[in-house]
């Protein structure tokens, strides 16, 4: 039946894929509501002056019917525009007896709207909820399928972790809600399906495919192919990639939460009680990390040279340049969004903004002295994105998930090389984070002193932390090939600590501002390392103020 708000396309859906009008009408009237309100799209906040379906890939179905896969232009009134992939199906009506799915099983979130196409009337949807969409996409990976388009090609590349015979296994949508779409397929593979596009090959790719056939490191999914947009006058455009499942209930950030609601409950009781076996955990997970980071760093040797995009590098001028560009943006961003809110912010929040603020300059100075330190440390390509939500505690190990790096960031400084402490910096702000958000916010703690509270925090904290980062370094002995010395890794360690928690205070204060704190006290951590380094140097300039702030004091 058409509702009166049902929309009329006068094309049929078999020849809409080569109608422009039948794209501009959809992305001036259903389209723009619907990508709104999906997770994936991320110019909510932003002022949007309009979309656009910029190109149209048609991919052949097995009942004859077809599937579009538009590349969807999200143009806003300052910064440039974005591009994102948006599946579409259209289930006809007087067809839907046909299906293998029940029409009334899709979710709100996978229906675009009610449409008559030609003089059918029916249900547009995000195909990923269209198992026929799903079944196509996994044979056409199955069979290394190349389907020509009039933009390029779809190319589906068959990947090593891919089992002989598993062509049409049953699939399902997983509802997680996140950046991307995932798909599982016989519960042996996950496809994840990237929303927002970018003109070169995702890091991910590059990152799972180096690790699957040039190392040994088992602790991540195996690669399974990829979907790759490709056009000869422009690099590869990675549209979604399928690697093993892994069997897990839970990732390290739960787990890591379980754990610590046995420390919580002996709080009250001033008890300091943490179990043996949360340690064996952290140190595994450090170990781990290590050999993650082993398997990457792969010297080129002449009679076996390693690509280019994953050599080993110095700290080079350049890369100076960039980390203290990109750093010196993101605190001046970051500062000002936070003198934006800081009346939305609770008082105990207000405060540690007071002594992030103040402690601007010395910040600065710090970022500053990274440009003639000496450093003779190495870059590697690393994780970019690592905390503990990437990380799947299967039955007694961990699985490494998403490497796709980190969400604000362009896919070309995604494949930048850092020093691995980066990663290792995002995991350890991960359990700061972890103790934190559980100490305060928990009913059985509301009644105790926050200084007290603070205290415990920190000791838990740094007794966790310590724990990760020894067994880390232990994995590859001395002398360590990718870190000079202990003055190195702890210099470059605070700065990505810190670079981490400036970059976290945006996140906090666009998602959840009552979790401000947590990285405001990871600067403030920082900020007090940095100052006793300066005191031991005697480098103290003296246009830069030591801070007189205390950290959590009550007044
Ligand atoms: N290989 C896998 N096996 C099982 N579950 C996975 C796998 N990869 C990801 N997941 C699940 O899907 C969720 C989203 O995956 P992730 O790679 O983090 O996607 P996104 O890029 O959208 O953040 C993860 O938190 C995890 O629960
Ligand atoms: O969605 P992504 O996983 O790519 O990462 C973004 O969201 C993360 C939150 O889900 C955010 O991580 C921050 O919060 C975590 C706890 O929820 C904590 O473990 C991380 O240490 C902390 O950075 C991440 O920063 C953001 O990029």
């Amino acid at each position: 039946m058409v509702t009166t708000q049902s929309l009329h396309l006068p094309t049929g859906w078999l020849n809409a894929g080569s109608d422009a009008q039948f794209w501009t009408i959809l992305t001036q009237t259903l389209l723009p509501p619907y990508v709104n309100t999906c997770r994936w799209f991320a110019g909510k906040a932003r002022q949007q002056t309009g979309f656009a379906v910029k190109t149209v890939h048609t991919l052949p179905l097995a009942d004859g019917d077809v599937a579009y896969l538009l590349i969807l232009e999200a143009s806003y009134a300052e910064g440039i525009p974005e591009n994102y992939l948006l599946p579409v199906t259209f289930l006809a009506d007087h067809t839907a007896h046909t299906l293998s799915f029940q029409v009334g099983d899709i979710p709100e979130k996978g229906r675009i709207g009610d449409v008559m196409i030609g003089n059918k009337t029916g249900l547009l949807i995000d195909a990923i909820y269209d198992d026929r969409f799903r079944q196509a996409l996994f044979a056409a990976i199955c069979q290394n399928q190349i389907i020509s388009q009039t933009n390029g090609a779809l190319t589906f590349h068959r990947g090593k972790g891919l089992d002989e015979g598993d062509e049409s296994l049953t699939s399902q949508v997983l509802p997680v809600d996140s950046s991307n779409s995932a798909m599982t397929f016989g519960d042996k593979y996950f496809l994840k399906l990237y929303r927002k596009l970018f003109q070169e090959t995702n890091p991910e790719v590059d990152m799972v495919a180096f690790l699957t056939d040039e190392s040994s490191f088992e602790h991540i999914p195996a690669f399974g192919g990829s979907i790759i947009w490709q056009h000869e006058q422009r690099p590869d455009i990675t549209l979604g990639m399928v690697q093993r499942m892994v069997p897990n209930d839970k990732d390290s950030w739960m787990q890591t939460g379980d754990y610590l609601n046995d420390f919580l409950y002996a709080v009250p009781q001033r008890l300091f009680a943490i179990r043996e076996d949360v340690f064996e955990k952290v140190e595994l997970l450090g170990k781990r990390t290590g050999e993650m980071h082993c398997a990457l760093y792969k010297p080129s040797r002449p009679d076996n040279p390693t690509d280019p995009a994953f050599a080993p590098e110095h700290f080079t001028d350049e890369y100076r340049d960039f980390l203290i560009k990109r750093f010196e943006d993101l605190l001046d961003r970051r500062y000002n969004l936070l003198i934006d809110n800081y009346t939305k912010l609770d008082i105990q929040a207000q405060r540690l903004a007071w002594v992030f603020m103040e402690a601007k300059e010395m910040i600065e100075t710090f970022i500053a002295d990274f440009r003639t330190r000496p450093i003779d440390s190495l870059r590697i390509r690393i994780h970019g994105d690592y905390h503990l939500g990437q990380v799947l505690a299967t039955e007694d190990d961990f699985v490494i998930i998403d490497f796709e790096g980190e969400p604000e960031s362009s896919i070309a400084d995604r494949k930048i090389k850092h020093s691995p402490l980066k990663d290792v910096a995002g995991m350890i702000r991960s359990y700061h984070y972890a103790v934190s958000a559980k100490l305060f916010n928990s009913a059985e703690t509301d009644d105790l002193d926050p200084d007290h509270l603070q205290r415990v925090s920190d000791r838990w904290f740094y007794l966790i932390r310590d724990t990760f980062l020894n067994a880390y370094l232990d994995v590859f002995g001395a002398p360590h090939p990718l870190f000079k010395n202990n003055s190195e890794i702890n210099f470059l360690l605070l700065i990505y600590l810190l670079e981490k928690a400036v970059y976290e205070l945006g996140y906090e204060i666009s998602y959840r501002p009552s979790w401000v704190k947590i990285p405001l006290k990871g600067i403030i951590d920082v900020v007090r390392e940095i100052e006793k380094i300066r005191l031991s140097d005697g480098v103290a300039t003296p246009h830069v103020a030591m801070l007189q702030t205390g950290l959590l004091q009550t007044k």
